[in-house]
């Protein structure tokens, strides 16, 4: 059984009489214990594709099945709950609270999650190169600060299905080897990884490339 499973996704966009093919039936499967990458130029899909899989947007055909599992067509609270039980998420939207630190807001995290674990939070940070930072507010991150602490928030409860929209985002070479050993381990621990990345270096270490195109899989 695979982590992810997505099937012929469609996703249309209408601002006035244009519409917007976004996603024009693609399929992909995440394993366990896989990396996928997820690569395109800009505004190829990628976004739109991760937000579907995630169930925090819902595709106009096609459906993704988490561990077995339909995340499509169900309620907002199902959704949501397949999604607390399954996934830590990064898109571009962020998801840090602006009024509580990158400390706060991965406490935070792990305390939704019904699993506080006050020992991790700094060798978390560490990984994701941000222990000084570790009192800064939202605001006062550069961007690929923001980005690093979204993923540390992502990252929390190690979630079985990691999704991040460009992860490594506005970060030096040695900041994104530490990033990249952080998912090399998440591969060794048997979850699954997939990461939307305009970065050469991240997709080279993934164990599959899916290059998006038009809404369409390139390469599939
Ligand atoms: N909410 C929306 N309303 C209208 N059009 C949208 C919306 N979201 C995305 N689109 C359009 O859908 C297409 C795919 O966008 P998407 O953001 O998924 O691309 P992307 O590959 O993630 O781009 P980037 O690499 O720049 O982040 C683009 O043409 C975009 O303008």
């Amino acid at each position: 059984m695979h982590a992810l499973d997505a099937y012929e996704l469609y996703r249309f966009f209408h601002i006035g009489d244009d519409e917007t093919a976004a996603l024009r039936g693609v399929s992909l499967q995440v394993c366990a214990g896989e990396i996928v990458a997820v690569t395109g130029p800009s505004g190829s899909g990628k976004s739109t594709l991760l937000a579907c899989l995630t169930g925090l947007d819902e595709p106009d055909g096609g459906h993704v099945e988490v561990a077995g599992v339909r995340l499509t067509r169900r309620s907002q609270a199902n959704r949501a709950r397949l999604r607390r039980a399954n996934f830590g998420i990064l898109l571009q939207s962020g998801n840090l609270f602006p009024h509580l630190t990158v400390e706060q807001n991965v406490r935070l995290q792990m305390q939704l999650a019904g699993k506080p674990d006050e020992k991790r939070i700094a060798p978390l940070l560490d990984s994701v190169g941000l222990v000084a930072r570790a009192r800064a507010l939202p605001t006062e991150l550069s961007g690929g600060e923001t980005a690093r602490a979204g993923l540390a928030v992502a990252l929390a409860c190690d979630p079985p299905i990691l999704v991040a929209d460009e992860p490594t985002a506005e970060v030096d070479r040695d900041t994104e080897l530490r990033l990249i050993a952080q998912f090399e381990a998440r591969r060794a621990a048997g979850l699954a990884t997939l990461l939307a990345t305009h970065s050469k270096a991240l997709a080279q270490r993934a164990d599959r490339i899916v290059r998006l195109k038009d809404g369409r899989v390139e390469n599939g």
